[in-house]
Order: structure tokens, then sequence, then C-alpha cells
């Protein structure tokens, strides 16, 4: 039986003038891709790098192409043993095969099974950043009418290619930007973006922009590390729960009545039939974003909160009682209470989180001291994606990308008072 509905937290992805439709197996936890089959389309199965030598990496056209298409690249990884290879798959979302979906067009495409980098977040925050100056490979169609350019690209090496932000505090949509929406920013409205991205002016914001820059690190070691390949038109994906830094909200949407900047509102999702697995293309949410900002005035529909089942505590607490922690334990649900100032989900002015997500301790539950608690709680994921372009680099070094991951280790270092913004 299969679970398919939209993602909806998909933020990129843009095909042919119109958002690609990523889809989501909730059940299994996996994001549900479909795959560009031709994406190189001058890539040789029979080629051989080891016995090629280069004359020039000058010609942008002259490039290799590792695979046809970006699944590919992922059956590719999983088994070889190149040590560089194998660094390169932890800093991926974890690969579960492949899956032959029907589209309402009736054409049965491969899609990629990858793990949610979002499972189990109830108010998903997510960026999309297209990374590199050059976005060319070998055979791409330079005919395709280009429209604008994202503001960023040159100057920084990287780009904001899609963005969701809720406010903590009142649960509420507050950013939703897809790649057209995207282009249309000029560069202070990227920053702008990216700075909501990261909760300015929240307690955990400093903790949430720490914990981007140590995993860029990491991205950044890879690339600083390797001469194998360029990759090109791929993106880096940061993922965390807005649910986990709360403050003062219940779970019914609260919508904020003053105006809101940077504002896009999308259709939801719909849930799809389980099996023969067949959907329908709906993503009909390119609202391009207007030069003023506007008001977020209508609820959107596809920020449902993804329920988990009911836990029922089984003593209640008033908000300024401390739970000592042998009646904590006693908790047989396995529940994390939190303080009320943290807080704020139910009635008896506690939050529950469900085991998986807290920061469990060796009984499964914990109390967290006031203050600490969500901080310490934000988890945030940084991932390589998008490999439908990967080049060999015959020993040279990606400095495409590494110019653009470094701007952007610049950007979420910043100080959490400075503006990026100029
Ligand atoms: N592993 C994942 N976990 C959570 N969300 C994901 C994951 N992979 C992709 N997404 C969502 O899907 C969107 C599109 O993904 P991706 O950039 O890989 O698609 P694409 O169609 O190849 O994009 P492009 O148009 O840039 O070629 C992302 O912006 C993100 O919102
Ligand atoms: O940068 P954006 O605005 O997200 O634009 C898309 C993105 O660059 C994709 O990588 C590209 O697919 P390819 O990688 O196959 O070129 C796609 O081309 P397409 O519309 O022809 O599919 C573009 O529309």
């Amino acid at each position: 039986m299969s679970d398919l509905t939209p993602c909806e937290h998909q933020v990129g992805g843009w095909h042919n003038g119109t958002q690609s439709l990523v889809l989501k197996d909730k059940k299994e936890g996996l994001v549900v891709k479909p795959v560009k089959l031709h994406a190189n389309p001058t890539h040789d199965p029979t080629f051989d790098p080891s016995h090629y030598t280069p004359h020039t990496h000058t010609n942008e056209q002259e490039l290799i192409p590792v695979c046809r298409n970006e699944l590919e690249f992922y059956e590719f990884l999983q088994t070889s043993t190149d040590p560089q290879d194998v660094s390169l798959k932890a800093l991926l979302p974890l690969y579960h095969g492949s899956r032959l979906i029907t589209t309402d067009e009736a054409k049965v495409t491969p899609h990629l099974l990858l793990g949610d980098l979002a499972r189990g977040m109830k108010k998903p925050c997510v960026a999309d950043i297209k990374m590199g100056r050059s976005f060319t490979y070998p055979g791409k169609d330079f005919t395709k009418k280009i429209n604008k350019k994202y503001a960023t690209r040159d100057e920084l090496g990287y780009c904001l290619s899609g963005l969701r932000v809720f406010d903590p505090d009142t649960g509420a949509l507050v950013v939703e930007l897809r790649p057209d929406a995207c282009k249309q920013l000029d560069r202070s409205q990227v920053f702008h973006s990216l700075e909501m991205f990261c909760q300015r002016g929240h307690p955990a914001s400093r903790h949430l922009r720490d914990s981007v820059v140590s995993q860029l690190r990491q991205i950044h070691q890879w690339f600083m590390s390797q001469k194998k390949y360029w990759v090109r038109c791929s993106s880096i994906l940061v993922i965390y729960d807005a649910a986990t830094l709360t403050t003062t909200h219940t779970d019914s949407q609260v919508l904020p009545d003053t105006p809101v900047p940077l504002t896009t509102r999308h259709i939801g999702s719909e849930v799809l039939p389980d099996a023969p697995v067949t959907v329908t293309t709906q993503h009909s949410d390119s609202k391009v974003l207007p030069d003023t900002p506007v008001p977020l005035t209508t609820k959107h529909s596809a920020s449902k909160v993804i329920t988990d089942p009911p836990v029922t505590l089984p003593t209640q607490h008033s908000s300024s009682e401390v739970i000592p922690e042998k009646e904590a334990c006693a908790d047989s649900v396995g529940v994390k209470v939190i303080p009320e100032k943290e807080a704020c989900f139910d009635s008896v002015g506690v939050k529950v989180i469900p085991e998986k997500e807290a920061c469990a301790d060796s009984v499964g539950v914990k109390v967290i001291p006031e203050k600490d608690a969500c901080i310490d709680c934000v988890s945030v994921k940084v991932k390589m994606i998008d490999f439908a372009h990967v080049l060999y680099s015959f020993g040279h070094r990606d400095d495409n990308y590494i110019f653009g991951l470094e701007k952007l280790v610049e950007f979420f270092n910043a100080p959490d008072s400075e503006s990026n913004s100029e």
C-alpha cells in the first residue's frame, strides 16, 4: 500500500516553466521525486574516466557528465568504494531506491526515494539554496527562454530557489517562496528572507545559524578534499522545525493581523489515492512575488499540522510546577514535558513532544529546564540535494561551488545583530 501525497514542504523544483511535483510517502518517511531521465544528453555510458586526459576545461560544452541522470548517480554512489564517494553519501539524504509512478498524463516515470529531511516535523522551515555561479552543463539547451536571473547568483555564487518559514510563536506560515518568486527578489530581499528563515531576534537564532555553519563546513571540507567532480545546478537544503522554537501558541493556526512581508500563498495538498500510484499534477502555486510586500491575509491551506497520535499525560501539572524526574519517568508514553514558558501546545500549559523528536534521556523522557529547552531541541538538517548534473573534473577543484559555499558560510556566520542586507 502506498501513502503518497504531494510534498507540502516542497519549495524548489522547477521544470519547463512550471513547478515539478515532488511527492511524499508519509508512512515510509520518504520524499518521492520525479527523475529527469535524460538530464545529461551527452552522457556516454561507455566512457572510462581513468583512460582519459582532458584537453582543456575552458570549454563548458566539452565537460563530461558522470551519469545520465540523478537516479544513476545515486545508484552509482551506493556501490562505489572510493573514499570520496563514501564521504559524499553522508552529506546527502538517505537513498532508498526508486519507484515507477504513473502521473495524470498516464506517463510512467521513475521517482527517486529519498529520506524526508522534514520527517516528524510539525512546522518545517525549509530553505533551498542553489549553489554556484554557473548552471551550465554539456548539452544544456541554450535556446531555452531564460527569464529573469536570480539576483545574488553572480555576485555570491548562490541563490535562494525556495523558502518556507513559520513563525514559531503564532505557528503561522509567514514566508513561502517558489523558484519563480525567488527570481523576482532583489539582493536585499534575498537577505531579508534568509534572515526571516534564521528567525532573527529569536533566542534560538544564533544556535540555528551556528548549526547551519557547522554542517556547511562539513560540506566545504568534502569539496576541498576532492578533485573528482564538479557539481552543477545542485542545492543545499536547510530544514528545521519551528514548532521546537515555539513559545506562545496553541495548535490551532493563528494568523497575524499585521502585514507580513515577502509572502506568497499556495494551494494546498490533496490526499492522493493509495493504489495504483497515480498522481495529479496540481502545483499551481507559482505566485510571483510583487514588488511591494504583501500581507498574509488568507490562511495557508497546505500548512496543516502533521498530527501524531494523541498522547495522554498520566498526570497533569500546572504550568509553574516543576515536574520531578521520577514522576516524569513514570510516564509510560515516552514524552517530554516542558514548562509553559518554552512550550505551548495543550491546555494545561505544557507541551508534549513525542519521544522521537525530543532530546530523550535513557528512559525516554526528560524534563527540560526553562530557557534551555527549545534551543537544545532545535535540530537543523543541512544536506546537499539535486545531483542531476555531476561532471568529471579531472583533478580540478570545484571552485564554482566552493565560492558560493564560502559566501553562504559568511552569511550564516554573521552576528545576529548585523544586517546582511546592506
Ligand atoms: N530529501 C528531501 N527531504 C525533504 N525535502 C526534499 C528532499 N529532497 C527534495 N525536497 C524538496 O523538494 C524540492 C525540490 O527538490 P530538488 O531541488 O531536488 O528538485 P529538482 O526538481 O531537481 O530541482 P531543480 O528545478 O532545481 O532541478 C526541494 O526544494 C525541497 O523542498
Ligand atoms: O533555476 P530554476 O529556475 O529552478 O530553473 C530550472 C533549473 O535550473 C533546473 O536545473 C533546469 O533543469 P535542467 O537541470 O534539466 O536544465 C530547469 O530547466 P527545464 O525548465 O528545462 O527543466 C530550469 O527551469
